[in-house]
């Protein structure tokens, strides 16, 4: 069937007519503009706690890949930054470009990177993540810019496991991985509320996007974009350019956790 994608003729900008909210108040992602954050010394500051064993397995869902964590307890949380209650880490995958010059998704005073990393989390209030994904507070979801730079040895396992799910619906086990070593230095974090940035694009998500970025080398970003969105047998489409691009703040704020 003729379901959403990043291609011409199911692209970013023919979402809304399937998926209405696409023209909603609070859409993802945006343009932040830094000198228009505010800064809020009342956020916290962020507080993960990922356990490794909670890895579970990796997907290729013909958009992006990504990894999957159990979320059956609160051994893998969000908590603190803009958030009240425990957010549980669903899974993580990441938005990238077919050059270097674009792929994330969030931008910084106009400033594209080439890959941005999101880690999915749920309000533990709400009985599951289905539950949780339609209520305004029920999604938090960190975004972490990935510059060109030196190759970053904590990507490795994963891009390694991507040569076993080449095509749409291959998965794969993928176990004992702790997301925290994806993390910066340092937490700083941007602030706003928005929405899922792919269909059903529900308005459901705290964004807490990090003002510094991760490293990623060239021949890294190669292995990113050596993924298929087409499946096994059918005519091969290269997994590139799977972003959409920033959409109208509406009013919204954008508060920032540091000076
Ligand atoms: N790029 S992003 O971080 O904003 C993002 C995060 C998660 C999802 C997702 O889970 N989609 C499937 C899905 C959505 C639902 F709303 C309910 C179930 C479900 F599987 C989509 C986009
Ligand atoms: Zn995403």
């Amino acid at each position: 069937s003729h379901g959403w994608g990043y291609g011409a003729s199911n692209g970013p900008d023919r979402w809304a007519e399937d998926y209405p909210i696409a023209n909603g108040p609070r859409q993802s992602p945006i343009n932040i503009v830094s000198k228009e954050a505010q800064y809020d010394p009342s956020l916290k500051r962020l507080k993960l706690q990922y356990d490794p064993s909670n890895a579970k397995g990796i997907l290729n869902n013909g958009h992006s890949f990504q990894v999957d964590f159990v979320d059956d307890t609160d051994s893998s949380t969000l908590t603190g930054g803009p958030i009240s209650g425990t957010y549980r880490l669903r899974q993580f995958h990441f938005h990238w470009g077919a050059s270097d010059e674009r792929g994330s998704e969030h931008t910084v005073n106009g400033v594209r990177f080439p890959c941005e990393l999101h880690l999915v989390h749920w309000n533990t209030k709400y009985p599951s993540f289905g539950e949780a994904a339609d209520k305004p507070d029920g999604l938090a979801v960190i975004g972490i810019f990935l510059k060109i730079g030196a190759a970053n040895p904590r990507l490795q396992k994963v891009l390694d496991a991507l040569d076993s799910i080449k095509t749409k619906g291959k998965q794969t086990t993928f176990s004992n991985f702790d997301a925290k070593t994806l993390l910066p230095f340092s937490l700083d974090y941007w602030t706003y509320d928005g929405s899922l940035t792919t269909p059903p694009l529900l308005e459901s998500v705290t964004w807490i996007v990090l003002r510094e970025p991760i490293s990623v080398s060239p021949a890294q970003m190669a292995k990113f974009r050596s993924l298929l969105f087409s499946g096994e047998g059918e005519a091969t489409c290269c997994m590139v350019d799977n972003f959409r691009p920033p959409q109208l703040l509406k009013g919204r704020k954008v508060r920032a956790s540091f000076k």
